[in-house]
């Protein structure tokens, strides 16, 4: 079940712990321009206070779960966080999570996860999302879909009316072998909205 998180973003405080603004004396005005990385960045800050010691969590893919990745390593570092382990969601976030020195499991080890956080592509009013345009869909589906809990970070640039809205390519991840064979079914199932199956070549894995 996904459940929309009040909206945070205007907070002041949010930003602060984000080390994206500085405490101001009383009496002076604050004025900052947030990025929309500042903003992903807040949102992922706000999701990794779900994190508690002893978890498992998936670790997820992309510009935004980078951020929460980064925090969960920031929090194991200044000992806030204690025995976690992570399942990367892409090989990106295996080397990642490597470097901040979180542990990290896969779930042939760990088949239960108690959180995973990661963003998402699209998110439609009843909270539907599409996955997977970072190329990493196979393995997000894997561990989210072992998770207890998911929390999925995302902007207002990724809320669309429906699945598809934004216009943008829709992930679809398939097996190397006989791949053409595959694109060329799955476009037909679409031809008559024009749609076109193409190769991904890049992207995380
Ligand atoms: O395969 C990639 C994942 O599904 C990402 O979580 C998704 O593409 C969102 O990425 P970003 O946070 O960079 O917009």
């Amino acid at each position: 079940m996904a459940i929309p998180f009040p909206h945070f973003i205007s907070s002041e405080k949010a930003a602060m712990e984000a080390g994206l603004l500085v405490p101001s004396s009383p009496s002076s005005s604050v004025s900052v321009i947030l990025t929309q990385d500042d903003l992903k960045k807040i949102a992922a800050y706000k999701a990794v206070e779900y994190v508690e010691s002893g978890m498992v969590l998936g670790l997820g893919t992309g510009s935004t779960a980078k951020h929460a990745v980064n925090r969960i390593g920031e929090l194991l570092q200044q000992g806030k966080l204690t025995n976690i382990i992570g399942i990367p969601t892409s090989t990106i976030t295996h080397e990642q999570a490597l470097s901040l020195g979180i542990p990290l499991s896969d779930l042939d080890t760990h088949p239960v996860v108690d959180l995973a956080i990661d963003g998402a592509d699209e998110v439609d009013p009843y909270l539907n999302l599409v996955k997977g345009r970072g190329g990493s869909l196979l393995r997000e589906k894997m561990v989210e879909g072992a998770c207890k809990k998911f929390v999925c970070i995302v902007d207002e640039s990724k809320l669309v009316n429906y699945l598809g809205g934004s216009g943008l390519a829709m992930p679809v991840e398939v097996t190397r072998f006989c791949w053409k064979y595959t694109a060329r079914t799955l476009q037909s199932l679409f031809d008559e909205s024009g749609c076109v199956a193409k190769l991904r070549t890049f992207g995380c894995e």
